[in-house]
């Protein structure tokens, strides 16, 4: 087995994205098949994650209450579909606190792990932005990208060789039958 942990970027892979930001839990709703795609990640073994982007705090258009109840949620559903995410790393800062855990900045992925015990070797980082590659190129472990969200938009600014899925559920399906290798590449 290839990877031992997959982290997730948040907005526009596991729930809807928006340019206005997702503010509260009433704006939220997961993209279709993701949370279940979430479980059968667990199924197959691997321990799931999220570090995710969430200027709007710092932006002043949403509370870290409210950020704090969406994941909540998340983590009911998931474990409702028989999965469990294990850690849910925010950056609640503003582009121009320059901290070093927005990404690109690898900081949330070198937080989830040095708690987890991971190698980035171990790890696939899931997303649908370039700041989400160029994070997973600082850290050192692969990426997938996935064509929701924003994906669409920035896939012809990431390397080709970098595999690339309709969505989560596609992406998972394809680690299912490649034995967690390296995920099968433009698996569209
Ligand atoms: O994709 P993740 O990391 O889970 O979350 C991204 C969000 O925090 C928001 O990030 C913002 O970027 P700025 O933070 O304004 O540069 C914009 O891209 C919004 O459309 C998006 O909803
Ligand atoms: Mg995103
Ligand atoms: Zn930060």
């Amino acid at each position: 087995m290839r990877y031992k942990c997959v982290i997730l970027d948040r907005d526009g892979v596991i729930n809807h994205d928006s340019d206005s930001y997702i503010k509260s839990l009433e704006e939220w709703s997961p993209i279709c098949g993701s949370i279940s795609a979430i479980a059968e990640l667990c199924k197959l073994g691997l321990t799931v994650c999220v570090a995710t982007n969430q200027s709007a705090v710092a932006r002043g258009l949403m509370t870290e209450e409210s950020l704090l109840r969406i994941h909540e949620h998340l983590k009911t559903l998931v474990k409702d579909a028989g999965g469990c995410i294990k850690e849910i790393h925010y950056c609640p800062h503003h582009p121009q606190d320059n901290c070093t855990c927005r990404k690109p900045n690898s900081g949330m992925l070198e937080n989830i792990c040095t708690n987890l015990h991971f190698h980035p070797s171990e790890v696939l980082f899931v997303g649908d932005n370039h700041s989400d590659y160029e994070c997973a190129k600082r850290f050192g472990c692969d990426f997938a990208l996935v064509l929701t969200g924003k994906g669409a938009r920035v896939e012809k600014l990431i390397d080709k060789n970098v595999s690339r899925f309709l969505n989560l559920q596609a992406l998972v399906t394809s680690l299912r039958d490649q034995g967690i290798k390296d995920p099968a590449l433009d698996s569209r």
